[in-house]
């Protein structure tokens, strides 16, 4: 089964990026928060550096946009050129027509959920999507506790996603290390974000394939 690792950039030096994406040259995908003020109580970057980002990156982008109005937002980020891009349920008024919008545009759809938000009623889109995005925990900062209590969600869509048969990515994001990535791995997420885990890391290409290695093995533990 395969499954990846996201490092997020939020927990990286913000005057070096490059380089620290350089540091995470092993993993999957970069992951990058985009943040607005609005949608959640932080403000990070946004287009001018994802652009600025797009140049440099070897890796693809996984772009998760905690913004408002991301009907409007979500296919700007996607004109950059990024592989990926996801944006919440509780921030668009069509999540289906934005979702085509990102295909149309050329990058894959992510649809993210915030802790308390049902996945229930976005399952019958699954094939609307590329990805769908558990957040384990508030959205806003990296360094959070992992919250167990979204394992059940977690679990429910990946049966949909295997009843469906589409190869429909599961990513979790927040509080991923190796003492709870054998937990969302079991519960059937299969692309993992890692912010403080892997950047506050000594070896960071260590702490990549530890976290993949533990993925990996607890995936098989994962039955439907
Ligand atoms: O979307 C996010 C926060 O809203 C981040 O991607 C997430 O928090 C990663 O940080 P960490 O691994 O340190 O929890
Ligand atoms: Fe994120």
């Amino acid at each position: 089964m395969a499954v990846r690792i996201d490092p997020s950039i939020l927990a990286a030096d913000f005057a070096n990026l490059e380089a620290e994406i350089a540091r995470v040259a092993t993993a999957d995908l970069i992951h990058v928060d985009v943040m607005d003020n609005h949608f959640v109580p932080n403000l990070t970057l946004g287009l001018p550096v994802v652009e600025s980002l797009q140049r440099v990156s070897p890796l693809p982008l996984d772009l998760h946009l905690m913004i408002s109005d991301a009907d409007r937002w979500a296919p700007v980020y996607a004109e950059t050129g990024a592989y990926s891009v996801t944006f919440h349920a509780e921030a668009a008024a069509d999540v289906v027509a934005t979702a085509r919008r990102l295909r149309q545009i050329g990058a894959r759809a992510g649809l993210a959920v915030k802790p308390d938000t049902d996945i229930a009623p976005y399952l019958e889109l699954l094939p609307e999507f590329d990805m769908l995005l558990i957040m384990t925990v508030e959205p806003g900062f990296g360094g959070q506790s992992f919250m167990q209590s979204t394992m059940p969600k977690l679990s429910r869509a990946s049966e949909a996603v295997a009843a469906s048969g589409l190869d429909v990515w599961l990513q979790v994001d927040g509080g991923i290390s190796e003492k709870t990535i054998e937990l969302a791995s079991a519960a059937g997420a299969n692309t993992f974000v890692a912010g403080s885990s892997v950047f506050g890391a000594e070896n960071a290409a260590e702490q990549i394939a530890l976290l993949r290695e533990l993925a990996r093995s607890a995936a098989g533990a994962h039955t439907h």
